[in-house]
């Protein structure tokens, strides 16, 4: 069942279009990753089903509401963690949570968020001496307080060294795993690769891919390298072997090294090749595909900043 629906959504500042035509479902369940550079769109995309900005055009349905004309009562069902969040320095951390519940008409009990978020020792701590992770571990608490149906997370890493990172990740599953549908924005491959289950991607304002980060990159028909060693003392010639296998575009020896470069499926048939003309080899290595390349094979540059 679709929990949010995007129609045609457009989106002006002054006399500049930055969303144009963007269109998606978010299922229920789902971690739904909204993908793309800076400047793409993604804040303003989400922050429209929000209600925190009104579009120009299209629709949006979230939980069956209109964010621009049911805000209140959509407010009581959604989660939201901006992208700036920020909390007075002083404030401590029971606080924080007391002040967001009081948003609410129907609050989860905080007490029991501090448990469940690892926060219950840092619970007289000011927020200005919280880690980075510490304090998103906060945001996310403070998000799902209203014990939502949704929860909107905005750039939840960005800034936390790879530990905190990875730590925030697990959380995110947690949510997830707790029943919310969680709507990710990212800008970072490797962490809607690792968590989400379907993708948008946004680029100039439009959606240029919406499918599993599996599915992108398999559509991808990026050239890919495999490499493998020769056995002591083969001295056949790779190219010759493997110059003629379906989608192989380059043989390179270098000593008992070869790096064959392809499209497609090509590994498989170069592994069967290698076995029908008994080459034995060792160290075979196939490069993996990312969902970089499907971000270069769409938009014809790279999101790696
Ligand atoms: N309130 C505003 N007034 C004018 N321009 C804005 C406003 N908010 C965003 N923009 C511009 O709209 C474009 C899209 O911004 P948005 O924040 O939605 O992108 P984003 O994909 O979330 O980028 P980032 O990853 O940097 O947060 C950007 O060029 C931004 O400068």
């Amino acid at each position: 069942m679709a929990v949010i629906e995007v129609a045609d959504l457009s989106k002006r500042y002054g006399d500049r279009t930055v969303l144009d035509g963007v269109s998606f479902t978010v299922e229920e369940g789902e971690i739904f990753g909204v993908l793309g550079p800076n400047g793409a769109g993604k804040t303003t995309t989400v922050e429209c089903m929000e209600g925190l900005r009104r579009p120009d055009g299209g629709s949006i349905r979230v939980l069956g509401l209109d964010p621009a004309k049911d805000g209140r009562v959509l407010h009581e069902r959604i989660g939201v963690q901006l992208q700036h969040t920020q909390l007075p320095e002083n404030i401590k951390v029971w606080e924080a949570l007391d002040l967001y519940a009081s948003f609410y008409a129907a609050p989860k009990d905080w007490r029991g968020l501090l448990d469940e978020w690892g926060l219950a020792d840092l619970r007289n701590a000011r927020f200005g001496k919280l880690s980075g992770g510490q304090k998103q571990r906060l945001f996310i608490a403070l998000a799902l307080v209203g014990d939502p149906e949704v929860a909107f997370l905005d750039e939840l890493t960005t800034g936390l060294d790879p530990q905190a990172r990875r730590a925030t990740w697990e959380l995110v599953k947690r949510v997830r795993a707790s029943g919310v549908t969680v709507v990710l924005v990212s800008h970072f491959m490797d962490e809607v690769e690792e968590l989400c289950d379907r993708v948008a991607v946004l680029d100039r304002g439009g959606v240029v891919a919406l499918d599993t980060p599996a599915g992108l990159i398999d559509g991808v028909d990026a050239e890919h390298q495999m490499r493998f060693t020769l056995m002591d003392g083969d001295t056949r010639d790779p190219a010759s072997l493997l110059g003629g296998v379906p989608g192989v575009s380059g043989v390179v020896r270098d000593g008992r090294r070869v790096t064959v470069t392809g499209r497609g499926d090509f590994a498989t048939a170069v592994t069967s090749a290698l076995a029908r003309e008994l080459v034995p080899v060792a160290d075979l290595r196939i490069d993996k595909r990312t969902l970089d390349d499907a971000f270069v094979a769409l938009t014809g540059r790279s999101l790696q900043l």
